[in-house]
């Protein structure tokens, strides 16, 4: 059965607005089965375990025992799952509990403490820079992971969220990529032509040192004035290059920067963005909307309000 012209294979469930289908060069994917809103929720998954960070248990013996406590489903769910990196000269055949770690270190994802296995959430590939259109959190309070909608997704598109920062070049991803979660980049942006793919590098890269260059206002380096106007420069490359990962965070840091020197209305108005942005990413009941909403509300509040020298540093433009 064909699915806008790709392979259908299963995990059709009506209340997810997505499907698995095969996808060139990729494995297996999750492509949406009708318009997705920026900000909608498209996933919340529960895990089939979490694996705490310190654990006493070898890593074989401890995934095979939380497998082996799995139901059938859960557990061929599980077994269906991709994995790289299998250690060499081992027959997969006669080292299932080697091959039950592969395919857990290949797909787990951050719960709270620990890692947890998430599988339909295994099935988005990765995205770099403007490809990326999910992004993902994990409620320690429900214990379930949630995947919102970062951009409009049309019918019939990849759904694809960022596994490591992708603000570096093409050369750079690729390697990276590669060495850590062994697969070559089939990303649309992974894919451009030279031109267009040189003029992203030179964005992303500028980005890149735009954020450190903004980091350095906590040690003082540069005033509250220079670090707005650096903020807003990464906006700008951002809307360039379609790049729009953690605005929330980015906005929510100038919000902090315009309190601590005493700027109420530049830190409302950059609250305001923190909310929008933070709903796209988490939702509009997560604990980072309610702090942020807290600064647009009430600037004089934040923590960090007149720990600097009193400043008009100003808002996003
Ligand atoms: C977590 S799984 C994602 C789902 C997987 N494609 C499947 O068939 O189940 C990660 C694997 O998907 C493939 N993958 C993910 N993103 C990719 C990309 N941008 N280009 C090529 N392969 C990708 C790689 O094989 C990678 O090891």
């Amino acid at each position: 059965m064909a699915f806008y012209g790709w392979e259908y294979i299963g995990v059709f469930e009506p209340k997810n607005p997505f499907v698995l289908v095969d996808i060139p060069g990729k494995g297996q994917g999750l492509v949406a089965t009708r318009f997705i809103e920026q900000g909608e929720l498209v996933l919340r998954e529960e895990p089939l375990f979490v694996v705490p960070q310190q654990t006493t248990e070898s890593p074989t013996a401890l995934i095979s025992r939380l497998l082996n406590d799995l139901d059938a489903s859960d557990r061929e769910a599980f077994l269906n799952l991709t994995y790289v990196h299998f250690p060499e000269g081992l027959d997969p055949e006669t080292h299932p509990e080697e091959v039950a770690l592969a395919i857990f270190q290949t797909n787990a994802a951050a719960a709270g403490d620990g890692a947890g296995l998430f599988p339909l959430f295994s099935r988005l590939n990765h995205g770099c820079s403007n490809a990326f259109n999910v992004v993902y959190s994990f409620s320690l309070s429900q214990r379930a992971l949630f995947v919102y909608a970062l951009k409009d997704i049309e019918r019939g598109q990849e759904l694809l969220d960022a596994y490591t920062d992708t603000k570096r070049t093409r050369k750079e991803r690729r390697k990276y990529l590669a060495e850590h979660y062994g697969f070559d980049c089939k990303c649309p942006v992974c894919s451009l032509d030279d031109a267009a793919s040189k003029a992203s590098d030179e964005r992303l890269t500028a980005m890149a040192h735009l954020y450190e260059r903004l980091s350095t206002w906590s040690e003082g380096t540069i005033d509250g004035v220079e670090a707005i106007k650096t903020a807003n420069q990464i906006w700008k490359l951002g809307d360039e290059e379609g790049y729009w990962s953690a605005r929330g965070q980015l906005a929510a840091d100038a919000a902090r920067i315009s309190a601590a020197h005493s700027d109420a209305s530049s830190a409302k108005s950059w609250a305001q963005k923190a909310i929008e942005w933070y709903t796209y990413e988490l939702g509009e009941d997560s604990d980072l909307v309610a702090e942020t909403r807290a600064t647009a509300d009430q600037p004089q509040e934040h923590p960090a309000w007149a720990s600097r020298e009193t400043l008009s540093v100003g808002g996003p433009v």
